[in-house]
């Protein structure tokens, strides 16, 4: 059985005040992490005050990127031996505006996952194809191929505890959410592709997340899915009331 997992990813938005206040009107109204895990995926200068939070409340941390050096001479960057000191849960690797903008490959995808393990961390490893590539019919190999190289080297039992969000660029900050069967359809891709590289009992531990325009709205019918189990929420998780009614999804 796989604990459902319902992670925010608030890019780069808010500052530590705006942190504090979040985390106030969230407090005491989160579910149990055995139950769902709720997530947050906060810029590096607002993850000192979720780590504290987290130490009195079921509330895992995510980092939104890290380096894949442990520590040295790379200005401006951040440290994924210094994360997993401070606390920190997840790092989230590979989402299409980390690709986009800064012309991240699967190849430093792939280091980065290892460099999240070797810190004892978690990677949210994201993938999800372009409108074009949807229109061509490419979406299921271009899926399959970037979960091919981002998992490169990894043994099975990281694999099995790490955690996929497919998210089709076409749908991220849109408002155009893919259909749950869409969502399902390239969620099982990612499965299959999983237990192909690795093994059924693998896939069958791996957990998958959906993202692209998901709200309080949607979040039931997409998890309804056998194979999503859990959202990566942006816009929607900005707001407290709206990031409670997605991790209560259960009601
Ligand atoms: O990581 C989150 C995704 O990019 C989805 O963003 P969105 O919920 O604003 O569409």
């Amino acid at each position: 059985m796989r604990t459902p997992i319902i992670a925010g990813n608030w890019k780069m938005n808010k500052n530590p005040e705006e942190t504090q206040a979040f985390l106030e009107a969230i407090k005491g109204k989160l579910p149990e992490s055995s139950v769902v895990e709720s997530v947050i995926a906060a810029p590096a200068i607002d993850l000192n005050a979720l780590t504290w939070f987290s130490k009195d409340e079921p509330l895992k941390t995510a980092a939104e990127n890290c380096y894949f050096e442990d520590e040295g001479a790379f200005t401006g960057e951040t440290s994924p031996k210094a994360l997993s000191e401070m606390g920190i849960d997840y790092v989230v690797i590979g989402h299409s505006e980390r690709r986009q903008y800064f012309k991240e490959t699967d190849e430093d995808i792939n280091k980065k996952a290892k460099a999240i393990f070797r810190n004892n961390m978690l990677p949210i490893i994201c993938c999800g194809e372009t409108l074009e590539q949807r229109e061509a019919g490419e979406t299921n190999a271009w899926v399959a191929g970037q979960i091919t190289n981002a998992l490169k080297d990894l043994t099975a039992e990281q694999v099995a505890s790490s955690v996929l969000a497919y998210e089709p660029i076409w749908a991220i900050g849109t408002g155009k959410t893919a259909s749950s069967d869409q969502a399902q359809e390239v969620c099982h891709v990612v499965r299959e592709t999983v237990a192909k590289l690795y093994n059924d009992e693998v896939a069958g531990k791996v957990r998958i997340q959906y993202g692209g325009s998901v709200k309080p709205a949607n979040i039931a019918e997409l998890m309804s899915k056998e194979d999503i189990d859990g959202g990566l929420v942006g816009g929607a998780s900005m707001d407290p009331e709206s990031f409670l009614q997605l991790v209560n999804f259960k009601g």
